[in-house]
C-alpha cells in the first residue's frame, strides 16, 4: 500500500514569525502515526523547520547540478545539508514563472535522487487542456519526461496539481480525479517495478471542508496543500482528515 502523505508547500510566504506555526503543526504530527507530515518552507526557514521532530522538511525547488556558477541556485546537496529530507519538483508554478521544461525537472530529479533527497514531482493540465478533454494525455506526457527511470515509493511521491484548480478554490469533480489518480497508479505500476506503491496526492484548493472527500477517494494517498498549510489552524484538520483515511484502509 502506498504511504498516506500530507505535504505543505509554503511557496514564498513565511518569515520567522511564522514559525509557531510549524511548531503547533509538528504536535499535531507527532500524533499521527500512520500520516507523514512534509513541510516546505520557503528555504530561509528550512533548518528550522527541520529541527522539528515529527516533520519531513522539503525545499521547493533544486538546480540540476551539485555546484557552478548559478547566481542565485541552490543545489540538491546544498539542500540536503540545511535539513531537507525531500523537495518539490516541477511544480507548475515553476513550469511558468521559470519555463522549466519536463527534460529539465527530470535533470533536477536525478540531481535530487543523488543527494539524497525524495521528489515530490507535480504534474497538472492546465484549464485549456482541461476543458479539450486532455488531462490523462497530458499527465502521461509530463510523467513519461520528467520522471526518469529508477523512481520507487523510497524515492518519489506524485503530485496531481490541475493548474486550474491551485488557489482558485475550485476543484475537480469527484470522478475526476479519481480517474486521474487511477490511470496515474497504472501508469506508474507498468512503469516501475514497485510503482504502484509510488504514493500519490492530489493539490489544488484542498481545504479542511474538501480533505475528507477527496482522501475517501481510491488512489488518493494525500495532498499537497498550500494556502491551507501556511497556519496549523486550517492545516491540522487536514491532516487529521488523512489520518481518518488511514485508520480504515
Ligand atoms: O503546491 C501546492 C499547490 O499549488 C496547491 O495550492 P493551493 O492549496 O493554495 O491551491
Amino acid at each position: 500500500m502506498a504511504a498516506r502523505i500530507i505535504a505543505g508547500n509554503w511557496k514564498m510566504n513565511g518569515l520567522a514569525a511564522a514559525l509557531p506555526e510549524v511548531a503547533w503543526i509538528a504536535d499535531a504530527a507527532r500524533d499521527m502515526t500512520c500520516v507523514e507530515t512534509v513541510i516546505a518552507p520557503p528555504v530561509t526557514l528550512l533548518p528550522r523547520v527541520a529541527g522539528h521532530a515529527g516533520i519531513t522538511p522539503a525545499a521547493q525547488d533544486c538546480h540540476a547540478a551539485d555546484a557552478g556558477a548559478h547566481t542565485g541556485d541552490l543545489s540538491a546537496p546544498m539542500l540536503a545539508e540545511a535539513g531537507a529530507r525531500a523537495v518539490i519538483l516541477g511544480h507548475s508554478e515553476r513550469r511558468a514563472n521559470h519555463a522549466e521544461s519536463d527534460v529539465q525537472v527530470a535533470g533536477k530529479v536525478r540531481a535530487a535522487w543523488g543527494a539524497g533527497l525524495r521528489t515530490i514531482l507535480c504534474i497538472g493540465e492546465t484549464e485549456a487542456q482541461y476543458r479539450g478533454g486532455r488531462t490523462v494525455e497530458v499527465l502521461a506526457r509530463q510523467l513519461a519526461a520528467s520522471l526518469p527511470e529508477g523512481a520507487t515509493p523510497a524515492n518519489t511521491i506524485v503530485a496531481y496539481e490541475p493548474v486550474w484548480a491551485i488557489g482558485t478554490g475550485i476543484t475537480p469533480r469527484e470522478d475526476e480525479i479519481e480517474r486521474v489518480h487511477r490511470a496515474l497508479r497504472d501508469r506508474l505500476a507498468s512503469r516501475f517495478a514497485q510503482g504502484g506503491e509510488i504514493s500519490l496526492l492530489y493539490g489544488g484548493s484542498v481545504s479542511a471542508e474538501n480533505a475528507a472527500s477527496i482522501f475517501a477517494l481510491q488512489n488518493v494517498d494525500g495532498a499537497l496543500v498550500g494556502g491551507a498549510s501556511l497556519t496549523a489552524g486550517k492545516f491540522v484538520p487536514i491532516m487529521n482528515a488523512l489520518a481518518e483515511k488511514g485508520a480504515y484502509a
